[in-house]
């Protein structure tokens, strides 16, 4: 069992770091752990604005910081992950490694109001390139996709809120203590064997695909439109899609879905894992 991740996410300016350091010092100083901060901040090099608002090298910043986590995970301490980490399909990531690893995670949420936050922002004793400016930090907040303690990958789920204190013990006990969480519950289908994993996944996801297009195309061949949630075989989730769809996108997404099992050694029932992949990258692009 290798040390934990835990995950900040907040709007911009909304406490991760005050709140990471708060951690990293309990879990330090009170419960005698190893303590890794990987900081987003360390990437910008006075260019947090200009990077944030260019979507090329944003994308670049958050694989860095991805991957200097995943680095971090094979050693034996707790690797708090101080970054904006606001996109739902990128939290589901960093679930599939820490599941690969395996290890545990925690999601943190600093849950202060934009205007909270904002006002944070100004006041800060930063030098003024280190703050966000109005137009950037909006772009953020507008983007930011809430966690939701009920998403496996935000789950286990602390939230602070403004003037409230982060339950730091909480999240020690959620770390060391607590069992490792149970698989989903939701399905009853039979256990898959190592063996036939992949074929059933090529299958499952398959069906799934299928049964998306057909909900879609009765009106329009090709495009998957109007559709708010799709009911599908292998899984009692339902797919939520909000915007248009190719059949072609689909596949492209069932493709990486099985790119991606086969690389973590990801394990689960394959119909849930298939729907709440597609979900989290529905809702990211
Ligand atoms: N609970 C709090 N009460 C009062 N001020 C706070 C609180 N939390 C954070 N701040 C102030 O808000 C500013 C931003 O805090 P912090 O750097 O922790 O946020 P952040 O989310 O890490 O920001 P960034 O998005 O830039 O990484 C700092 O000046 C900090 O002192």
């Amino acid at each position: 069992f290798k040390m934990p991740l835990v995950v900040m996410c907040g709007y911009p300016s909304s406490g991760k770091s005050t709140w990471t350091k708060k951690l990293a010092e309990y879990l330090e100083k009170e419960q005698g752990k190893q303590v890794h901060v990987v900081k987003e901040e360390e990437q910008f090099r006075g260019e947090k604005n200009d990077i944030l608002d260019d979507s090329r090298k944003e994308k670049e910043l958050r694989a860095k910081v991805k991957s200097e986590s995943q680095r971090l995970l094979t050693k034996d301490n707790v690797v708090i992950m101080d970054a904006l980490n606001y996109i739902k399909g990128y939290r589901y990531e960093l679930f599939c490694i820490s599941k690969a690893v395996p290890t545990r995670q925690v999601t943190v949420h600093c849950d202060v109001s934009e205007a909270q936050a904002w006002e944070w922002n100004i006041n800060t004793d930063r030098p003024d390139n280190e703050k966000y400016t109005r137009e950037v930090f909006e772009h953020l907040v507008q983007r930011f996709e809430t966690p939701d303690p009920q998403n496996r990958w935000d789950s286990p789920f602390f939230s602070v809120l403004s003037g409230e204190e982060l339950d730091l013990q909480g999240i020690n006990t959620s770390l060391f203590f607590n069992k490792t969480p149970k698989k989903n519950m939701s399905t009853q289908s039979n256990p898959v064997t190592e063996s036939n994993y992949l074929g059933t996944m090529e299958k499952v996801t398959s069906e799934i695909i299928q049964k998306i297009i057909a909900a879609g195309t009765e009106r329009d061949s090709g495009t998957v439109d109007d559709i708010q949630e799709v009911e599908v075989p292998y899984s009692k989730l339902t797919v939520h899609v909000e915007d248009s769809l190719t059949v072609s996108q689909l596949n492209k997404l069932k493709r990486q879905f099985i790119t991606m099992c086969k690389t973590s050694s990801l394990k689960g029932e394959p119909g849930d894992m298939f729907v709440q992949y597609l979900n989290s990258q529905l809702s990211s692009a």
